[in-house]
C-alpha cells in the first residue's frame, strides 16, 4: 500500500526559523525523492542572495494580479505590503507524484488552503518567546528597523491563529524540531484514509472469497 503525497504547510511567524528547519528537513531527504519545496511569488524585493525560481518567483504587481485572475494560485495574501502567492501547477503534479510538498506560508494563505484541501497537514512553527523571536529577526540581518517592528505586530496577531492548525512545534532547537516534523509526517502517511481505496480494493471487496 503506498499513500499518495501529504500537502504539508508549515507556518509561524517571521524569523521563527521555518526556512531553516525546512532546510534542515530537506538535507535528511537525502536521494530527493520524498520531499518537494513549492516555490511561491512574491512581490517583495529580492534580498542579497535570494535567487528568483529558488527562493521566490520575484514578479511584479501587474504580473502577480494577472495569476490571481487567471486563478493559477492554489492561495495568496498580502503581507506587510506585499503579495505572497503558491502557484498551483506544482502542488498537484508533485503530491501525484507522491511526494510530500511543502508550503512555507502566512495564517491567511494557509487557512485559505485548509479550506481548499482539508486533508493537508498544517503544522505551526512556534518561537520559545517573542523575546528570542525578535533577536532571530535582529540577528538575521535582512529587515530595516520599521520592518522588524510590522513583523513582531504581524507575528503576535498570528500566534492568535495557532489553534486553527492540527500540530504545533516549538522551535527551540533546529534538529529538535526537524524530529519532531518528521514524526507528524511519518504518522500522518499511516493514517486510514490516506489508503482507503487501496484497502477497499484489498480488502473490502465484494465477492473476494477464499
Ligand atoms: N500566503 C502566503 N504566504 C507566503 C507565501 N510565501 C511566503 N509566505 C509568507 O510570507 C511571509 C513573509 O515572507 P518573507 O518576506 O520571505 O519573510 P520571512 O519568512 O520572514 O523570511 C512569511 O510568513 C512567509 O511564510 C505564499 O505563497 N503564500
Ligand atoms: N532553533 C533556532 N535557534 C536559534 N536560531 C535559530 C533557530 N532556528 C532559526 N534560527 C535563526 O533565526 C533566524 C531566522 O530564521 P529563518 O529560517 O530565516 O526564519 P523564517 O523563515 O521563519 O523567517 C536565522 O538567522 C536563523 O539562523
Amino acid at each position: 500500500m503506498k499513500s499518495k503525497g501529504l500537502l504539508v504547510v508549515l507556518s509561524g511567524p517571521s524569523g521563527v526559523g521555518k526556512g531553516t528547519v525546512r532546510q534542515a528537513l530537506f538535507e535528511t531527504d537525502t536521494n530527493h525523492d520524498q520531499f518537494y519545496y513549492s516555490v511561491s511569488a512574491t512581490t517583495r524585493q529580492p534580498r542579497p542572495g535570494e535567487v528568483d525560481g529558488k527562493d521566490y518567483f520575484f514578479v511584479s504587481r501587474d504580473k502577480f494580479e494577472g495569476m490571481i485572475e487567471d486563478e493559477r494560485l492554489l492561495e495568496y495574501a498580502e503581507y506587510v505590503g506585499n503579495y505572497y502567492g503558491t502557484p498551483l501547477q506544482y502542488v498537484e503534479e508533485m503530491t501525484d507524484q507522491g511526494k510530500d510538498v511543502f508550503l512555507e506560508i502566512e495564517v491567511q494563505g494557509a487557512l485559505q488552503v485548509k479550506r481548499r484541501m482539508p486533508d493537508g497537514v498544517f503544522i505551526f512553527l512556534a518561537p520559545p518567546t517573542m523575546h528570542e523571536l525578535e533577536s532571530r529577526i535582529v540577528n538575521r540581518g535582512t529587515d530595516a528597523p520599521e520592518v522588524i517592528e510590522k513583523r513582531m505586530h504581524q507575528a503576535r496577531e498570528e500566534l492568535q491563529l495557532v489553534t486553527q492548525y492540527d500540530y504545533v512545534v516549538e522551535n527551540d532547537n533546529v534538529d529538535s524540531a526537524v524530529e519532531r516534523i518528521q514524526t507528524i509526517i511519518n504518522a500522518e502517511h499511516l493514517k486510514t484514509d490516506r489508503f482507503i481505496d487501496d484497502i477497499v480494493e484489498n480488502y473490502l471487496k465484494e465477492g473476494d472469497e477464499k
